[in-house]
């Protein structure tokens, strides 16, 4: 078991000005809470922060990252709080840990689902703050590590499973390729016993003639390299286990056919001096052109950079030789925890934030994929990266997932070229739109202004944001043609009941409708009958339920409630200079005469009345604004909504009601809300003529016993 000392040489090592104070601490309350408890190992369970702390000081972050590691399971796996990790550590610390202990819980029926929503936290936990993450990989290596104590055969693949279908592509979107490579060994030998144990053998297989192999051969590159007064180190490695199954399987080699087996390094200092290296080593050896690959001239997403080329080695066998600086070398094994500042306080720095802006996109592109396999489809794409560069018709470069079509490459350049995407060219010639995207291609897309995306697309797109945006337009044309359905449904249905439909939908009745079915909106309530989710006889047998009820209320409530006033189309104003134009009032401000007003000029509606108060005039584009007034000799009533808070008593709404009977406003609706604290407050829409009439109507309400309070109030 490692002990603490080692943790802190390392960090210590690492930057002697490190905080390892907090280190220590940690240690020490986490030895404290996790007392007697033990390992399936039966170690004490210390041992397991300790180790998941050693992981993370090998992976150079910071002592806060080191110390959280130490307490990572305290919040789930004992009595301690977040408040407590809090005062003790900072809040730094405990948020981290709390972001690791919330990881640990994942609800979900199937294991499909449960994968989909443990991928989606982990996202969401990266966008946060990826430390995060680099503990979960530290605690799942670790666990790995220790696998081998669990008795049941069926756990350790479960869990293996995971780890490679979760841990392992993520420490290799996140470039810590160190840990990928032991987290995808260590779950193949669980997964795979036999095969793991085949391959094991033929790579140890003549392991001295291997090991006289790669002295020669780097012995030679040292000495090509020295004699051109380069500097560099040259070493020889030997591909992973796991890596070696996934190219015979995905190629159909035998294991002899797999010639980078044996790969080897070239470490030098400066970027210049790798491509000088490169040359040497072609002037040396024959290269196989289609081998050659430039991640340094575009690195990958995960900040990976090399060389790589193949040649005609020595003895006429393929060799693969990769070139970078120390400096890539390190990125290449730590990936983001390179990047990580250890020094206190050192933020993530900007560039490495913007490389890693595709966690940000994932965890914004896919917040809307409810379906568990869906999302995993979609994760899987953007967590296994096989990426494709092309460039646009101005040289800039841009990576996509192989197998991308045009189609991926215009949603990428913006979700207008997609959506309006006809045609593309691709160096200079015309292709499908499903045509796959090759490395090096030039792509020009055609749009058209008039041009909608196909559902076919989906078929054949690659990327996550492309396919969202065309099932985003679809869902948008499937509701406005499902909503202009359903309007015609629920028309023809209320006409056979004879309702008034148009009146209704303004109603309140319509809002509390809209609740009862589970709907936001009157649009979701009618879309969905369109969709052909619900009947329009469902709709409308709501309103006549709602009509019986109304009937057994208080009966002269009840009449004075029911006389809705059949509204002509409003006159009454006047539009400065202009005799003939169609006026509607604001729905949200109910303007009546006595109110200062303004018009709005509304595109093919004529002019929309509001209150000068009203927010929708405030913010009113000026220069549709216009004057107008009320017409004096108006005859009309105009609705207008008022709240009344009172204790609740027997008869209130009756005393009220033949209150505002007596003074000539007719109740166009009614509602009332009671409160906890045995008040109640009645919002009535009334028809008054003007503000006096209201002014009137609202100081006689003040007189009907225990009100409390009576006011106008927006809709
Ligand atoms: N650190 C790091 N190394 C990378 C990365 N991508 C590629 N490499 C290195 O490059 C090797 C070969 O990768 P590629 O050139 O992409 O080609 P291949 O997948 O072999 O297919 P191809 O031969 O082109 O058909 C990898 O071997 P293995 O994957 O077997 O790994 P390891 O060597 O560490 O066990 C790594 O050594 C990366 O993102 N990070």
């Amino acid at each position: 078991m490692i002990r603490i000392n080692d943790i802190i040489d390392k960090v210590f090592d690492n930057n002697p000005e490190a905080d390892l104070d907090i280190i220590d601490r940690a240690y020490i309350y986490s030895a404290r809470v996790h007392d007697g408890q033990v390992r399936l190992s039966g170690e004490p369970y210390l041992s397991h922060p300790l180790e998941v702390a050693g992981i993370l000081a090998d992976m150079r972050l910071d002592p806060v990252s080191i110390a959280a590691g130490l307490l990572h399971d305290v919040i789930e796996d004992t009595h301690a709080t977040r408040e407590q990790i809090e005062d003790m550590f900072g809040p730094e610390v405990a948020h981290i840990v709390s972001g690791v202990t919330k990881l640990s819980k994942v609800h979900a029926n199937s294991a499909q689902a449960r994968q989909a929503e443990s991928i989606r936290k982990m996202l969401l936990a990266m966008a946060d703050d990826i430390r995060v993450i680099l503990i979960k990989l530290a605690d799942r290596l670790h666990n790995m590590r220790t696998l081998g104590f669990h008795k049941k055969e069926e756990k350790k693949k479960k869990i293996s499973q995971e780890t490679l279908d979760i841990y392992a592509p993520l420490a290799s979107r996140l470039g810590i390729y160190w840990i990928k490579k032991e987290l995808e060994d260590t779950s193949f030998m669980y997964m795979y016993p036999d095969e793991y144990s085949r391959i094991k053998g033929l790579v140890s297989k003549d392991k001295e003639e291997r090991e006289n192999y790669i002295d020669t051969v780097r012995g030679m590159i040292k000495a090509e390299m020295e004699k051109a007064g380069l500097p560099c180190e040259v070493k020889g490695r030997y591909k992973h286990f796991f890596s070696i199954r996934q190219k015979m399987l995905s190629q159909n080699l035998s294991f002899e056919e797999v010639y980078d087996i044996i790969a080897f390094r070239i470490i030098t200092d400066t970027k210049s001096r790798c491509y000088e290296a490169l040359g040497i080593l072609h002037a040396l050896w024959k290269p196989i052109d289609i081998k050659f690959k430039d991640y340094i001239g575009r690195p990958k997403p995960n900040m990976y950079q090399s060389l790589h080329t193949t040649v005609i080695g020595p003895y006429g066998e393929r060799v693969e030789i990769q070139i970078r600086t120390l400096e890539m070398d390190n990125v290449a094994e730590s990936g983001i925890a390179a990047h990580w500042g250890y020094k206190e306080g050192k933020r993530i720095d900007e560039n490495v934030s913007k490389k890693f802006a595709w966690i940000q996109n994932l965890v914004e592109n896919q917040a809307n994929i409810n379906d568990p396999d869906e999302f995993l489809e979609s994760v899987r794409i953007d967590l296994f990266p096989d990426e494709v560069y092309v460039f646009t018709p101005h040289g800039e470069i841009k990576s996509l997932n192989k197998g991308s079509t045009p189609v991926d490459f215009a949603y990428m350049i913006h979700t207008e070229v997609g959506n309006q995407c006809v045609g593309a060219k691709v160096n200079g010639r015309m292709v499908p739109l499903k045509y796959e995207l090759n490395t090096g291609d030039i792509v020009e897309i055609i749009t058209a202004n008039n041009h909608h995306p196909s559902k076919d697309w989906l078929s054949f797109v690659k990327t996550v944001k492309a396919k969202s945006r065309i099932k985003q337009w679809i869902k948008i044309q499937e509701k406005e043609r499902s909503i202009s359905l359903g309007r015609e449904l629920c028309e023809k249905a209320f006409r056979k009941a004879k309702l008034n439909y148009n009146a209704l939908v303004k109603s309140e009745e319509m809002d509390q409708v809209i609740a009862d079915f589970g709907f936001k909106s009157l649009e979701d309530l009618i879309a969905n009958v369109g969709y052909g989710k619900i009947t329009p006889l469902q709709v409308v047998r709501k309103f006549e339920r709602k009509s019986e009820l109304e009937e057994t209320k208080d009966s002269i409530f009840n009449k004075l409630v029911n006389k809705v006033i059949k509204k002509k189309n409003r006159a009454g104003v006047t539009v400065k200079g202009i005799d003939d134009v169609l006026v509607r009032f604001g729905k949200c401000c109910q303007p009546v005469p006595g109110d200062a007003i303004t018009g709005y000029i509304t595109q093919g509606q004529g002019v929309t009345v509001h209150r000068v108060s009203c927010v929708n005039a405030l913010t009113m584009n000026p220069e549709r604004q216009i004057d107008i007034e009320w017409n004096q000799q108006s005859e009309e009533t105009y609705p207008v909504k008022i709240q009344i808070h009172s204790y609740d008593r027997v008869g209130l709404l009756a005393d009220l009601a033949s209150n505002i009977s007596k003074n000539g406003a007719n109740i166009l609706n009614v509602h009332s809300e009671i409160r906890e604290d045995k008040t109640v407050d009645s919002f009535f829409t009334l028809a008054v003529k003007d503000t006096d009439h209201l002014k009137k109507v609202l100081t006689a309400i003040k007189k009907v016993k225990l009100i409390a309070k009576v006011k106008r109030v927006d809709v």
